[in-house]
């Protein structure tokens, strides 16, 4: 059989106020249930404005009332502590990436700003906002702004509506190969980009406009990337006509991810180093250069990604889950999930939050080499080439926030090798997905722990799919040809070449029939 080698290799309980600024009167706190409405009223004469003219109007008519002033700030993190309650703070107006010391930043809320409303009125206001063109809040990110920037003018943001993404119930995949009946892929990679990343650029990009309209230096936006953080990084800065420089592993990520910041008119450096080389080296260069850090070691980056929990919760209904799964690289997103279950639990929209599983491919383990050590020692290594190539990172910026993140969620560390994360993806693709080598890294954790029985046959458990399948179709190819060195590719699917004649033809459906029959 020739092999088909296409390409190249709320109820409102009021409070004292606390601070003042202007509403809107359709913001106002209300002692019935009903969330205020997010569709400002126009006159009928004026049918021509649009969303982002309408938000503009909406704004303007706003009354002064007693509003808490919501507010988020930047403090020192770590994987002890997690957000640090010392005096160190930065606006998020300031470009600051580290903490004096050197550690790690988190976006921090006002907390009880935010708790002078109750879970109730939170759940009631995001579930409003959903299904609408509403401007900002028809996004899945935005439709959170008040626990995500809360503090952003509605004109500087720079929204694809990202987000409200498909949970799709795997019904089959869950009962045919794990015996599951509540199993839920959230495909967080059906997106503007094709990948989660939209979530967080989304908050980093309106954040720099923002800056750039304040005259702070910030000439361009730059990042390191294993493919996805670029696409988003380029696709929201087009958008907003901002320039952006991205560092690529040369001969290193997808033809697919690497068109899209080409097309998308960023400055495109591909760098003959892994990307553990170019993280060091947009760093160096953010800290020399106008260039403002896009990476997630940028905290600003996970206040978008975290919504995806918040989103998880409101799909079910605001019913937890047991288990969520992530594929884990930079890991920034790990820490994002944990930020947005904990945040829903903080203001009572919810009473407990899930267990959270982190995934890394067998070649990038840094993370599972440091969970299995009982949290002693960690070690970056060299990432070795994975299929799942948007997670070949063996020094992760984020291996603090993993750390607090897995240790306050009981969580679990798992692994997968490539064979295993490749035949994890096409059995997920034979029961009708289209997923990327990543999710199939977290489909191999699942199976690990359903077979080892941590996972229970009626466990509610949710896999994070993090980027489209069509960005890493030459995977695929490879392995439906067979082509892989050292790989059965025992779910091999590839094309039957069969001359054009009706014999022929009739010859091979019978063969295929039969082997259906039975
Ligand atoms: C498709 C995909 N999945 C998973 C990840 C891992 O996310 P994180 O780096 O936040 O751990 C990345 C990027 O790193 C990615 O691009
Ligand atoms: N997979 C990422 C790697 C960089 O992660 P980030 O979240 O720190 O930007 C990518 O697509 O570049």
């Amino acid at each position: 059989m020739a092999a088909f080698s296409l390409l190249p290799s709320a109820h409102i309980a009021p409070k004292p106020t606390l601070h003042f600024i202007k509403a809107s009167t359709s913001d106002l706190p209300k002692t019935s249930p009903s969330p205020p409405s997010t569709k400002p009223q126009l006159p009928s004469h004026k049918p021509h404005h649009n969303i982002r003219e309408e938000a503009r109007l909406h704004n303007a008519a706003t009354v002064t009332t007693n509003h808490p002033r919501f507010s988020a700030k930047y403090v020192p993190f770590t994987s002890i502590t997690g957000p640090s309650s010392s005096d160190e703070s930065y606006s998020l107006d300031e470009i600051v990436y580290r903490s004096q010391s050197g550690s790690l930043l988190d976006v921090q809320h006002d907390m009880s700003a935010l708790k002078h409303f109750d879970g109730a009125y939170w759940r009631n206001l995001f579930d409003s906002r959903v299904g609408k063109t509403t401007w900002p809040f028809g996004s899945g990110v935005w439709s959170k702004k008040e626990w995500v920037l809360p503090e952003i003018d509605d004109d500087d943001i720079i929204s694809a509506f990202e987000g409200n993404s498909n949970l799709f119930w795997a019904e089959r995949y869950g009962k045919d190969f794990l015996g599951m009946n509540d199993l839920w892929v959230k495909h967080c990679g059906i997106s503007h980009t094709g990948s989660f990343k939209d979530l967080g650029m989304t908050v980093l990009v309106s954040q720099v406009n923002r800056l750039r309209k304040m005259n702070k230096p910030v000439v361009g936006v730059g990042c390191a990337s294993t493919g996805d953080t670029s696409a988003a990084l380029s696709a929201y800065c087009a958008a907003a006509g901002i320039p952006s420089l991205v560092f690529l592993p040369a001969n290193r990520i997808s033809m697919a991810q690497l068109v899209q910041p080409i097309a998308n008119g960023a400055f495109v450096l591909s760098i003959d180093t892994d990307f553990d080389g170019c993280m060091q080296l947009i760093r160096e260069v953010t800290a020399e250069l106008p260039i403002y850090l896009a990476n997630s070691l940028n905290s600003l980056r996970l206040e978008g990604q975290k919504t995806a929990a918040i989103e998880i919760l409101q799909q079910f209904d605001w019913e937890v889950p047991d288990w969520v799964i992530v594929p884990g690289g930079n890991l920034g997103n790990i820490y994002a999930f944990y930020k947005g279950f904990s945040m829903c639990k903080e203001l009572g929209l919810v009473d407990k939050i899930p267990r959270l599983v982190c995934a890394q491919a067998a070649n990038a383990n840094p993370l599972y080499l440091y969970f299995k050590s009982g949290w002693k020692d960690f070690h970056p290594v060299k990432a070795k080439t994975t299929f799942a190539s948007a997670i070949q990172i063996g020094d992760p910026v984020s291996i603090d926030r993993a750390v607090y993140a897995l240790k306050n969620s009981n969580g679990i560390v798992e692994e997968a090798t490539e064979e295993e994360l490749m035949d994890a993806m096409a059995q997920a693709d034979s029961t009708g997905m289209f997923t990327c080598p990543h999710t199939g890294v977290a489909l191999t954790a699942l199976n690990k722990l359903r077979r080892s029985g941590v996972i229970g046959p009626t466990d509610r458990t949710v896999v994070v799919s993090t980027a489209h399948g069509l960005k890493f179709t030459q995977s695929k190819i490879d392995y439906h040809s067979k082509n892989i060195k050292d790989m059965a590719c025992r779910l091999a699917n590839p094309p039957v070449q069969v001359t054009a004649d009706f014999g022929s033809v009739m010859d091979v459906l019978k063969k295929y029939l039969l082997s259906k029959s039975h």
